[in-house]
């Protein structure tokens, strides 16, 4: 039986909006200047520490901790305001459900943020494992978060597949010897990927149709 990995930000859902109003709500506080949408969709990948940091640094200003702590409070409870599971998603793992597909999230955004989003959408019951930015000791790019996933589910990396919009995902698919689709409706680059997917619509036919071209 195959596994499909989700990255979440930029690949599952459409989440920038929601992060970027968080994140300029907080900005506003330390009297540091609001980002535009664009901008801040660029800071996404590498989890909500690093996001904070690149916008500190980004105004020139000396980081604060105790800025993610007051970006996920202000986030966690709005995070589904704007955002939604990308168009043809939903479809997407039904059908991988329903050809017999395992299916399990990866993803660097901390896990109580990732729980609130998968709850507030509906969408916990698709997978069988979740694994945030803050679940394990290291997070992607280090394979040992992809691994992570193999080992809780008890899969092998050659029977599963990631699907992700960022060379994060990439680099750590690839490090666990596991294929990876590039998500290319999301917000990354999707260099060095084994197969690229336009559409979330497209990901049946590209992976269960035709699994010998994967
Ligand atoms: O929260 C982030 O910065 C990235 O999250 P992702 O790994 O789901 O894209
Ligand atoms: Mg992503």
């Amino acid at each position: 039986m195959p596994l499909a990995i989700f990255d979440l930000d930029g690949t599952l859902l459409d989440s920038a909006p929601d992060i970027h109003a968080s994140l300029n709500r907080v900005l506003e506080g330390y009297a540091l200047a609001p980002f535009t949408l664009a901008e801040v969709t660029k800071m996404i990948g590498d989890g909500a520490r690093t996001l904070v940091e690149k916008a500190f640094a980004a105004r020139g200003a000396a980081f604060q901790e105790e800025a993610v702590k007051r970006f996920l409070t202000d986030y966690e409870p709005n995070s589904t305001v704007l955002t939604r599971p990308y168009p043809g998603m939903v479809e997407a793992l039904e059908a991988f459900g329903q050809a017999g597909w395992r299916r399990a999230i990866c993803t660097n955004k901390p896990i109580a943020a990732t729980w609130v989003m998968l709850d507030a959408l509906d969408l916990r019951g698709y997978f069988e494992l979740v694994l945030g930015g803050d679940s394990l000791p290291v997070k992607k790019p280090d394979p040992g978060h992809v691994r992570g996933v193999l080992e809780g589910l008890g899969m092998s990396a050659s029977d599963a597949v990631m699907i992700g919009d960022h060379q994060n995902d990439i680099r750590a698919a690839a490090g666990a010897g596991v294929r990876s689709v590039f998500a290319a409706w999301g917000y990354g680059d999707g260099a060095g990927a084994d197969l690229a997917c336009a559409t979330a619509a497209d990901l049946p036919d590209l992976l269960i149709t035709s699994p010998a071209t994967a």
